[in-house]
C-alpha cells in the first residue's frame, strides 16, 4: 500500500513569554494511504499539537511533513492551511448554530454549483445515516448525530486526509462506542485515510490500523494493534498498555456493580 502522509523527525514548540517551549521532538510516522492510525497518550504529550501542525496551523522548527508526494511543512515552509486537501474534525462538533444541517455540510462545497451541491450533500447525510435531518438545526439534533454531520461536512470537500481530535469525547459511552465503529465503517467503505488523537485506549483499539504511543513530545512506538500487544518497544509502552486495560476493566466492572469501592 502507498505512503499518504510521512511525518519525517518533526519537532515543534510554542513561543511564550518565557521563551520558546519544545513540544514534540524527532518525531517521525508515516500513514498509508486508507488506514485509520491513532495517537494514544496522556494529557499534554503532544497529541493536538501534532494535528495542529499536520492541518498547517503551527509551524515545524525541524524535519518535515509530507502528503501524497507534497511539501506541506518544513523549517520555514508552511503551505497554508486551505491548500493542503486536510480535513478536521474536532470534540466539540463547531456546527454554526444558525445554519441547518444540509448548510452546514455544504458550507465547503461553494465551488461546486447548485445542483452538485444539494446531491453530494444528499450523498453524504445518506453516508452518515441522517436522510431526512437536513432540514434540521445543530440544536435539534443529539451530540451523536452532531457528530456524524461534523464528520459529513468534514468529508463534503473530499479532503485527502482527514484529522479527527477526541472525536467522541462529550458523547456519553454507549453513544461513544457505537460511533467510534460507524465512524471506522464510514472511512473504511470510502477509503478515506484519517489519524485521530484519543486518550481512549480500548477506542484506539478498537478503530486504528496504526497507533502511536506517544510519551512527552516522543513517539514510543507507532506499530499495529497487535504489534503493541504483542512486542512492545520499551517498558513505558508495556506498564502504558497494561495500565490502561486495567483501568477500563475496573470500570466495566464499577459499571456492572461487582466492586464495593
Ligand atoms: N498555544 C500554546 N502555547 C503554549 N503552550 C501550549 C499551547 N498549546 C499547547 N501548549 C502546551 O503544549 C503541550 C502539548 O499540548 P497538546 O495540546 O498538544 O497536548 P495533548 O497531548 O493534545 O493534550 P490533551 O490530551 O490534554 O488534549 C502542553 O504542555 C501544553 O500546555
Amino acid at each position: 500500500m502507498a505512503e499518504l502522509l510521512q511525518l519525517e523527525a518533526i519537532s515543534l514548540a510554542y513561543d511564550t513569554p518565557q521563551g520558546r517551549q519544545p513540544v514534540v521532538d524527532d518525531f517521525s510516522l508515516v500513514l498509508e494511504h486508507g488506514h485509520i492510525g491513532c495517537l494514544l497518550g496522556a494529557s499534554g504529550c503532544g497529541k493536538t499539537t501534532v494535528l495542529r501542525a499536520i492541518a498547517g496551523f503551527e509551524p515545524v522548527r525541524a524535519g518535515r511533513i509530507m502528503l501524497d508526494g507534497t511539501l506541506l511543512s518544513s523549517a520555514g515552509f508552511q503551505l497554508e492551511p486551505e491548500h493542503r486537501r486536510v480535513g478536521m474534525m474536532f470534540q466539540d462538533y463547531a456546527l454554526f448554530p444558525h445554519l441547518t444541517v444540509e448548510k452546514n455540510i455544504g458550507f465547503g462545497l461553494r465551488r461546486l454549483d447548485r445542483a452538485e451541491r444539494a446531491k453530494r450533500v444528499n450523498d453524504l447525510l445518506h453516508l452518515v445515516g441522517l436522510e431526512g435531518s437536513g432540514r434540521r438545526y445543530p440544536h435539534e439534533l443529539s451530540g451523536g448525530q452532531q457528530q456524524r454531520v461534523a464528520l459529513a461536512r468534514a468529508l463534503a470537500p473530499e479532503p485527502d486526509l482527514l484529522l479527527l481530535d477526541e472525536p467522541f469525547s462529550n458523547l456519553d459511552i454507549d453513544t461513544r462506542e457505537r460511533l467510534a465503529f460507524e465512524v471506522r465503517d464510514i472511512l473504511k467503505a470510502t477509503n478515506h485515510t484519517a489519524l485521530l488523537v484519543t486518550h481512549n485506549q480500548a477506542e484506539a483499539f478498537a478503530i486504528a490500523d496504526r497507533i502511536g504511543v506517544m510519551q512527552k513530545g516522543v513517539i514510543a512506538q507507532w506499530d499495529t494493534p497487535y504489534g503493541l500487544h504483542h512486542a512492545p518497544a520499551s517498558s513505558f509502552v508495556t506498564d502504558f498498555i497494561r495500565r490502561e486495560a486495567l483501568m477500563a476493566q475496573r470500570a466495566q466492572a464499577y459499571l456492572r456493580g461487582e466492586e464495593a469501592g
